[in-house]
């Protein structure tokens, strides 16, 4: 039975960001234990509404606690991003996007644009759920037939819809929040695990040889 990680992830989100950039950059590594790798776009939103969560910008005390923490995330993860006067946005338009190029584009391509939207809209300051700027962001690794395509494909029902399915399938994976992760070990049973900060919990239920979150030397992070 294939180990694998299906990971539930909203550009909305920057512990989202986070946590891509730590499996891409550990992607091989997992890969070298027989451990894949899928990213599957969500609406945030409907996981808050669905779960009956509520971001935690709303809750007072993690409203302040919050940028404590991320500006920890981004010392570790080794990423520096702002967060935009325009926060926050409705991911709609951008997932539905990244569900069209999923289905669409070769692997390598969805998940290079994927982590664009993180650096467009968190790291460049750009209002990605504005159909100009998207597209904008887009055209750095679409030609412009392309970006059409997407957009198109992205307003059509049937990506409308599969981004709602995508956001059933994490709800019913027990999602609360985003990054969320339904994780399946050797002997094909499932565990869920929400959050950039659970990784070593992950490498020990994939029973891998590492006892730490990071896997690489310090210097190299
Ligand atoms: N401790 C987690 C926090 C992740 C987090 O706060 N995610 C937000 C979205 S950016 C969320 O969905 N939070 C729901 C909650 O905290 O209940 C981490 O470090 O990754």
């Amino acid at each position: 039975m294939g180990k694998r990680i299906d990971c539930y992830l909203d550009c909305v989100s920057p512990y989202s960001y986070y946590a891509f950039l730590y499996l891409q950059q550990n992607k091989a590594a997992l890969l070298s234990h027989g451990v894949e790798i899928e990213y599957i776009p969500v609406f945030l939103g409907g996981i808050n509404v669905g779960s009956g969560n509520q971001p935690p910008w709303k809750l007072p005390a993690k409203a302040a606690y919050s940028p404590f923490d991320n500006k920890r995330a981004q010392k570790y993860f080794g990423v520096e991003i702002s967060t935009p006067d325009f926060f926050p946005i409705l991911s709609l338009l951008p997932q539905r996007c990244m569900t069209y190029v999923k289905e669409n584009f070769p692997v390598e391509r969805y998940e290079a644009i994927f982590k664009e939207l993180w650096i467009s809209m968190w790291e460049q300051g750009n209002d990605i759920s504005k159909p100009e700027k998207m597209a904008a962001t887009l055209s750095r690794h679409f030609g412009s037939s392309e970006v059409k395509q997407i957009m198109d494909g992205a307003n059509s029902p049937q990506f409308k819809q599969k981004l709602n399915d995508s956001t059933k399938r994490a709800l019913d994976a027990g999602a609360f929040g985003c990054p969320w992760f339904e994780v399946t070990d050797g002997r094909g049973v499932k565990e869920p695990f929400f959050g950039s900060d659970r990784f070593h919990y992950m490498w020990q239920y994939l029973d891998l040889p590492w006892t730490d979150i990071s896997i690489r030397e310090k210097s190299k992070l």
